[in-house]
């Protein structure tokens, strides 16, 4: 609180500016009278003695000298105090022609008053007198009273007072500085020494604006208002401080004389207030989220008190909050339901314990967590009630379904079995298992399929199966060996040509193996070895779903599923520029890669079995197969895959001579071998040169083709043209028929 002190001017004041000046010298007195009231007797000079009027002035002087007062009472003849004998009246007296002689009456000075030893100071000091003289109750004189003595009496009182107050000022935790109408700082106590690190000798006498950074205060001197409450921020090296300011302007004669700031570093407050805040926006949202757990939520203090439940345990429980918390759980245990002993075991474990109760034909499991504090003791458990007998029933419909599923899923197993045994295909191991269910599934679905595989694994019969099971199993199933086909026909066989399109083309042009497979599956084998300038024209066609005839403009919508396969490594040959990438990942939507016969082993001897009973039935013979044979099979490599094994099982049963086919029986390369380093053709005996090279041209051919099924592909593993194949087989096959 400032204090706005005033000296007294001596001048007469008038209306307002009287009472104003009343109310601060009461102020004043109240504060520097040190609580009570100093009345006149406290500032008296004593003075025991007075004279009369009529006394000359040469005995007053000598009395005068005598007692050594600053003033001596006169009183007339009724004795009151009519006037004051001082230093003045004497330096009065010396204009006199005979001082000396002259009496007291003519150089009194009756500029006074007389008060009564109980007046207050306060309440004579402002009378325009300059001396008074002081009675005693019984209206005897006490002395006299300067008004001269009063101010400097006052002055070392308001000294002492200031000296006081700047005490106070400084010990006070809020920063104050006070500023004058020129905005030079006038006062600057400890704390602002601490809160503006700055020394209070650097502060005085400065202009605010070098001393602190907010300026507010210079603000009040020309607004001349109030600023309460006011926070500011302000930017530090150090980070931002934030404080709370009152400031006031002081007024002097109602003109604005400076400005007042108080103010504190609410930093830390501020922290703790925005902390306040985020723990109580957390309270809510824990509120929120208790509110809506579908669980029961019971928390309970370290007694097991309750404390808190939320709505969901009432409605799972039947007690209303009201009813049960301020209670103990174990009270409640009494009802049989809340299971009262959770606490006690998880302040024995101090781990989370969880019990489980039937009541009224429900199942509950409540499941109790301590919560500690930082020296690890209990300070709540909160416990989770969870109603199981939806969970459970859930449970038990959730098992009989997968058993359910489990049973149709074997039915179903079954099922395929059989009608894929009725179409003569083995499926055995849990690769093929797979690769059938994905096959059966990508059926559905009108996605581009690329099956990749050896030679004779089962590629079409895949792909074949695809089309059967696909909606477009109606539709014609085509399949193209894209390696097989001369490269300069395959182009009009997959696309057809129009009329005339070049020479030795048909008249009436013809239609493409796409239009022959439209709402069908067209089935593109040996994809890998399709020409690279056809590769674009495919990719075009499966995109666009349309083709041009050869040496025709007008494209033709086709509705064909592409079913591709290839036994080359198509990723390799996209790494070597010699498939295009684009149509690559265009095929391979869905890849299936079927493995060779011999990582399924466990298929050779149902395939025996298959073929054994296919081909006993077309040749209308009965034959059956030695164990050492089979044994011999399990072991082979089957390079050509199930098609060499078919093959063999064909040849077998054509040529063994006896009803069981024994190892006598079989082809050279698949009976026992003596050892590995055996060369790979072996010379028995001597015979012509020419004779021996046929033989194994004719061993060579008829192997390859066992193997792979077709003269192409036999060709291409001889590394001869195929035509060469076809000639050379027609050939031995005249010499087998005996022909020359
Ligand atoms: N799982 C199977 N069950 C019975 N026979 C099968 C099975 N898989 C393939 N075959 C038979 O094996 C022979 C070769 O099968 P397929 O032509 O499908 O092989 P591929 O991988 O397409 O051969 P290529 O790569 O040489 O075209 C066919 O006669 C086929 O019937």
């Amino acid at each position: 609180m400032p204090i706005i002190f005033c000296a007294n001017t001596g001048r007469t004041l008038e209306g307002k500016e009287v009472e104003r000046k009343e109310e601060i010298n009461r102020e004043f007195w109240q504060m520097y009278g040190g609580g009570r009231k100093v009345l006149a007797r406290d500032a008296v000079t004593p003075c025991d003695v007075v004279i009369g009027s009529e006394t000359s002035l040469e005995e007053a002087h000598a009395f005068y000298v005598k007692h050594d007062v600053s003033a001596l009472p006169i009183v007339d003849q009724e004795h009151k105090v009519i006037g004051l004998l001082n230093s003045e009246s004497f330096a009065q007296a010396l204009s006199l022609p005979d001082w000396k002689k002259a009496k007291v009456r003519e150089v009194m000075q009756e500029n006074f008053i007389t008060v009564a030893e109980e007046a207050e100071l306060e309440e004579i000091w402002n009378w325009p007198v300059e001396w008074f003289v002081v009675l005693s109750s019984s209206s005897s004189i006490k002395g006299v009273l300067a008004k001269q003595d009063l101010a400097s009496l006052l002055y070392k009182k308001v000294q002492q007072r200031l000296q006081q107050l700047e005490g106070v000022l400084d010990s006070a935790h809020n920063g104050i500085i006070a500023i004058d109408k020129n905005g030079i700082v006038t006062f600057f106590n400890k704390a602002a020494e601490e809160i503006v690190w700055r020394k209070k000798k650097d502060a005085i006498g400065k202009h605010l604006s070098q001393v602190i950074i907010p300026q507010g205060l210079l603000e009040i001197l020309k607004t001349g208002k109030r600023q309460l409450c006011h926070k500011f921020a302000v930017e530090y090296s150090a980070g931002t401080r934030i404080y709370m300011t009152h400031r006031t302007p002081i007024f002097e004669d109602g003109k604005v004389v400076g400005a007042v700031g108080v103010f504190q570093d609410i930093s830390e407050i501020e922290a703790i207030s925005n902390e306040l805040d985020t723990v109580k926006r957390l309270n809510r949202e824990l509120e929120a989220v208790i509110g809506a757990s579908y669980d029961g939520i019971m928390v309970t203090d370290r007694n097991g008190v309750v404390v808190r439940v939320n709505e969901a345990f009432e409605r799972m429980t039947g007690y209303k909050s009201t009813e049960i918390i301020g209670r103990t759980l174990m009270e409640t245990g009494e009802e049989q339901f809340l299971p009262g002993s959770i606490v006690e075991k998880i302040k024995a474990s101090k781990q989370p314990v969880s019990i489980a109760v039937d009541h009224g034909g429900r199942q509950f499991l409540f499941t109790g967590n301590p919560v500690t504090d930082q020296e690890g003791e209990i300070v709540r458990i909160v416990i989770n009630v969870r109603d199981l007998t939806e969970l459970n029933s859930l449970r038990k419909e959730l098992k009989e379904s997968k058993e359910l599923s489990r049973r149709y899923h074997s039915e179903l197993y079954e099922l395929r079995r059989k009608l894929l045994q009725h179409e003569g295909i083995v499926v055995q191991s849990p690769q093929m298992q797979k690769i059938l269910e994905l096959a059966m599934r990508v059926a559905t679905v009108d996605s581009t399929v690329l099956i990749l595989g050896e030679s004779g694994v089962g590629k079409e019969v895949i792909a074949k199966l695809i089309h059967q099971n696909s909606k477009r199993s109606e539709g014609p199933f085509i399949t193209v060996n894209c390696g097989a086909i001369p490269e300069t026909l395959l182009e009009s066989e997959l696309f057809g040509y129009e009329p005339g399109a070049f020479t030795g083309a048909s008249r009436e042009g013809k239609l493409g193996l796409f239009e022959l497979a439209d709402n069908g599956t067209l089935f593109l084998d040996e994809i890998g070895d399709l020409p690279f300038p056809l590769q674009v024209k495919l990719l075009r066609a499966i995109q666009d779903r349309e083709i041009i005839r050869l040496g025709g403009r007008r494209p033709r919508k086709v509705n064909v599923r592409i079913v591709a396969a290839t036994n080359r490594d198509l990723e390799e040959m996209v790494k070597n520029g010699q498939f295009r990438e684009d149509l690559y990942f265009r095929l391979n939507v869905v890849p299936l890669k079927i493995p060779p016969l011999r990582e399924r082993k466990e298929e050779i001897i149902p395939l025996v079995n298959r073929f054994l009973e296919k081909y006993c039935k077309n040749y209308n013979i009965k034959k059956t197969i030695s164990s050492e044979v089979l044994d011999r099979f399990l072991k082979y490599d089957w390079p050509g895959n199930i098609r060499e094994l078919e093959n063999i099982i064909e040849r077998l049963v054509v040529t063994a001579s006896g009803t069981t086919i024994t190892p006598a029986d079989l082809p050279e390369h698949l009976k026992p071998q003596c050892s590995d380093t055996s060369p790979a053709v072996l010379v028995k005996g001597i015979l012509p040169l020419k004779n021996a090279v046929m033989e194994v041209e004719r061993q060579l051919i008829e192997k390859a083709l066992e193997q792979y099924g077709s003269t192409y592909k036999a060709a291409k593993a001889l590394r001869v043209n195929q035509s060469t194949v076809v000639r050379k087989l027609n050939r031995i096959r005249r010499e087998a028929n005996g022909g020359g």
